[in-house]
């Protein structure tokens, strides 16, 4: 895997539109048995983290699009210091530049929320799909988002064949409100309705995501809720085991609550699976990135480990 600095000819035409390649100085990486997460350094003395999952017919990059996260969801790392600030276009292009040649799918799970950075992480989006940028292919591109719904409206009609995956977690709003803080100003019902129109205008189906949590959001009724509002409709559903994040007390869904959860939603002709995130070995997985480093200088590797060992 190459780390080397982007190559001339793309930093050239990255400049051309305003856009720095070479902002970031990969700094410590750490390799699991199907992934690697790679922190990199940013101007300013912030940190990001990226992570690299290999799959048999390429890598995954795993990218991040703010430094922190301002909607501090209760079972996540990645809001637990708020939102220091946006990424930058080129802050997101080269993560999957440096994270080498054979990526060749790229998602918007790492920090952050994209749609909160909404200009930033479209520009980068089509700095990645120009042909005279890196040529990758739009379809290999997945938002993750919490679902902003003035964001979801603007997203719709932009000409772009991406897929859209929405972080739901909830059926009623008094839940969903408890687990994204940051989201109470929006309306479950309207964040699904935009999800929709934003796949029936691209003839696409959303996928929306939902981490069954004991207790929280796992009873027969919110599957039958979430049934309700997705039957017959372009949607799909991911249902997520927790990933541990140190400092946060959450008990993980045992296999037989994910099981009833799904097959109530198939009954009803909602297509769900059970989805495992990579990179739990190495804390590399969805919601267990942190923010690292502060304001000031940039930091040397030994300062973040420093960091790292105090957390
Ligand atoms: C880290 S977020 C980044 C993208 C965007 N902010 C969002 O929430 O969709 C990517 C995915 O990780 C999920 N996630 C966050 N913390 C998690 C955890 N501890 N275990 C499993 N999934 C988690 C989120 O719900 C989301 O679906
Ligand atoms: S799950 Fe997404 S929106 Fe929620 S705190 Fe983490 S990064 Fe932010």
């Amino acid at each position: 895997m190459s780390h080397a600095d982007p190559p001339r000819r793309l930093q050239r035409w990255a400049a051309a539109r305003g856009v720095r390649l070479r902002g970031l100085r990969p700094i410590a990486r750490e390799r699991g048995s199907r992934s690697e997460k790679v922190l990199f350094g940013l101007d300013d003395g912030y940190a990001v983290e990226a992570v690299l999952i290999r799959r048999v017919d390429g890598h995954t990059a795993c990218v991040s699009s703010q430094v922190g996260c301002a909607f501090a969801c209760r079972f996540c790392a990645s809001g637990r210091a708020g939102m220091k600030r946006n990424l930058a276009a080129g802050e997101i292009v080269e993560q999957v530049v440096r994270l080498g040649p054979r990526v060749n799918r790229i998602v918007f799970m790492g920090m952050g929320e994209p749609l909160n950075n909404y200009d930033a992480v479209l520009a980068a989006i089509r700095i990645l799909r120009d042909r005279r940028g890196l040529d990758f292919p739009t379809t290999g591109i997945t938002v993750s988002t919490i679902g902003i719904p003035k964001a979801l409206a603007r997203l719709r009609e932009e000409h772009l064949a991406i897929n859209l995956t929405v972080s739901l977690h909830a059926t009623t709003q008094a839940v969903r409100d408890h687990l994204i803080p940051g989201a109470r100003r929006h309306d479950l019902g309207e964040v699904v309705d935009r999800a929709l129109s934003w796949a029936m205008r691209h003839n696409r189906v959303v996928t929306f995501v939902y981490l069954l949590l004991p207790g929280l959001n796992d009873s027969p009724a919110d599957a039958d809720r979430l049934a309700r509002m997705l039957a017959g409709r372009p949607a799909r559903v991911n249902l997520m085991r927790w990933n541990p994040v140190a400092g946060i007390a959450l008990p993980r869904t045992p296999d037989g609550s994910l099981a009833l959860f799904r097959g109530r939603l198939s009954r009803a002709g909602v297509p769900a699976v059970v989805r495992d995130t990579q990179g739990r070995d190495i804390e590399a997985a969805c919601g267990q990135l942190w923010l690292r480093g502060g304001p000031g200088p940039r930091h040397d590797q030994a300062a973040l480990r420093d960091a790292e060992t105090r957390r």
